[in-house]
C-alpha cells in the first residue's frame, strides 16, 4: 500500500493504518486471527482468554490496569509464545495490530465501580472511545460488554433489547450504567459513520469460579460467607430479584455473537430468576446448612427485579444457558474453598 502522507490544514499530518508485518501471513508462522482482549485478567475476561487460547489459529493479547484483576488468573498463559500480557490502561491510547477486540475493561463489582466514580465514567467513555479508535486504525471488529444494568431499575419485566431502560442519571450507580449507556453510543456512531464492525453483548449477572472473593458481588459474598461459617447477608427487602449466568455460558454467547453477523445489542444471560432470600437458601443447602441468614441495609438505586428476555439471542446466536444455578453454585464452590484453604468435611 502507498503511504500516502496528508495534511489535515492545521499542518498536523495523518497516516493510513499501518501495513501488517508480511511475516504475520507467512506459511511458517501458523496463528491467523490476533484477538486483543481488554480487562482480560479479570473474572469474565480470563476465562474468555482459556477458551481463545484453546484454538491453535489464535494469538490472544490481554490489555488490563489490573485494578480489579490479577495476574494469577492468567498465569497457565504467562510465557506462552501465543499470548501477551499488558500492564496497560484502556484511558490511554493503545496501537496492536489485531483482528478482534473484545472489551471489557471497566470494574464490575458495585462497590468497586463506585469506589472511583470519575475513573468509572472514564474508563467506560473515554476507554471505549480508545478501543474504537483502535478498531478504526486497524480495522478490527469490536465486541463492548455491556450490562444489563443499561436498564437501570427496569419498568418492564422481563427485559428485552428493545426496552430503552429507567436509569437515574445523577445516582451512585449512573458511573457505570449511564457509562455503560455513553459506550454503547459511541458504539452505535462509529459504527455508522465509520462502518467499523461492531457486537453488543448486554451481560446479565454472570458468576463462578475466579470471582474475587470479597468483591462484594452477591454471589461471591454468599458463597465466601456459607464457607467460612459467616452468616448470609442479604441486603434488605431480599425479595429484589436477579438472574444468574454460569461464566461458560456467557463466554460461549460473547464469541458466538463476537463471530455472528449481528451487532446486537444482544441480551446474555441465565433467565432463571431468584429473589436474594431464595439465592442465600440455595447457598445454604449446599455449601453449609448451619449458617444463618442476616438482613442488612441496602444501597441507593438498587434494581429491584431483573430477568432476560433472551428470545434475540436464540434466534440469532442460537445460544442459550446450559448450566442452571444449583450446579453452577457447586462449581463455584471447590474454586472457592481452594483460594480460602477450606476443605469441605468428609461426610460422616
Ligand atoms: N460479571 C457480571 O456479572 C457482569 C455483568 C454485566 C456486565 N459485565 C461486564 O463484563 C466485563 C467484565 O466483568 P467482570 O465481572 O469480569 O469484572 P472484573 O472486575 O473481574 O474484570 C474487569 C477487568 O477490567 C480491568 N480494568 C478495569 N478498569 C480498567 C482500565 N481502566 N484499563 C484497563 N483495565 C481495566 C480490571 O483490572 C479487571 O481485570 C465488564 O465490562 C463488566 O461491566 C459483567
Ligand atoms: O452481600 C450481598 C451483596 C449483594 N446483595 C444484593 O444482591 C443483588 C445483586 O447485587 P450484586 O452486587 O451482585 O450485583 P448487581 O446486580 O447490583 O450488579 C451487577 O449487575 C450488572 C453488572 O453489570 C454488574 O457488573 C454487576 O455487579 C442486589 O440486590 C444486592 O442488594 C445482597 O443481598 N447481599
Amino acid at each position: 500500500m502507498a503511504q500516502k502522507d496528508a495534511t489535515n490544514g492545521n499542518g498536523a499530518t495523518t497516516r493510513p493504518p499501518p501495513t501488517p508485518s508480511p511475516i504475520r501471513f507467512s506459511k511458517f508462522f501458523q496463528a491467523n486471527m490476533r484477538i486483543l482482549v481488554t480487562g482480560g485478567a479479570g473474572f469474565i475476561g480470563s476465562h474468555l482468554v482459556d477458551k481463545l487460547m484453546e484454538n491453535e489459529k489464535n494469538e490472544v493479547i490481554v490489555a488490563d490496569n489490573f485494578f480489579t484483576g490479577s495476574k494469577d488468573n492468567l498465569k497457565k498463559w504467562i510465557g506462552h509464545p501465543r499470548f501477551e500480557l499488558i500492564r496497560h490502561d484502556v484511558t490511554e491510547p493503545l496501537l496492536v495490530e489485531v483482528d478482534q477486540i473484545y472489551h471489557l475493561a471497566c470494574p464490575a463489582s458495585p462497590i468497586f465501580y463506585k469506589h472511583n466514580p470519575v475513573k468509572t465514567i472514564k474508563t467506560n467513555v473515554i476507554g471505549t472511545l480508545n478501543m474504537l479508535g483502535l478498531a478504526k486504525r486497524v480495522g478490527a471488529r469490536i465486541l463492548l460488554t455491556s450490562t444489563s444494568e443499561v436498564y437501570g431499575d427496569p419498568l418492564e419485566h422481563p427485559q428485552t433489547e428493545a426496552y430503552w431502560g429507567n436509569v437515574n442519571p445523577i445516582g451512585v450507580r449512573s458511573c457505570y450504567d449511564e457509562g455503560k449507556r455513553v459506550a454503547e453510543t459511541l458504539m452505535f456512531d462509529y459504527h455508522r459513520q465509520h462502518g467499523i464492525e461492531i457486537r453488543i453483548a448486554r451481560i446479565f449477572n454472570t458468576y463462578g469460579p475466579r470471582m474475587n472473593i470479597d468483591d462484594g458481588r452477591v454471589v461471591s459474598n454468599f458463597i465466601a460467607q456459607a464457607i467460612r461459617g459467616e452468616a448470609l447477608t442479604v441486603q434488605k427487602p431480599g425479595t429484589q430479584t436477579r438472574s444468574f449466568c454460569y461464566v461458560a455460558d456467557m463466554v460461549n454467547g460473547l464469541m458466538k455473537l463476537m463471530n455472528g453477523d449481528n451487532t446486537g445489542p444482544i441480551n446474555i444471560g441465565n433467565p432463571g430468576e431468584f429473589t436474594m432470600l431464595e439465592l442465600a437458601e440455595n447457598v445454604k443447602e449446599l455449601i453449609n446448612p448451619e449458617v444463618t441468614v442476616t438482613m442488612t441495609e441496602n444501597t441507593p438505586d438498587d434494581p429491584r427485579q431483573r430477568k432476560p428476555d433472551i428470545t434475540k439471542a436464540k434466534e440469532v446466536l442460537d445460544w442459550e444457558p446450559k448450566v442452571v444455578l444449583r450446579d453452577g453454585l457447586v462449581l463455584m464452590e471447590d474454586d472457592f474453598r481452594e483460594r480460602l484453604a477450606v476443605p469441605k468435611k468428609a461426610k460422616a
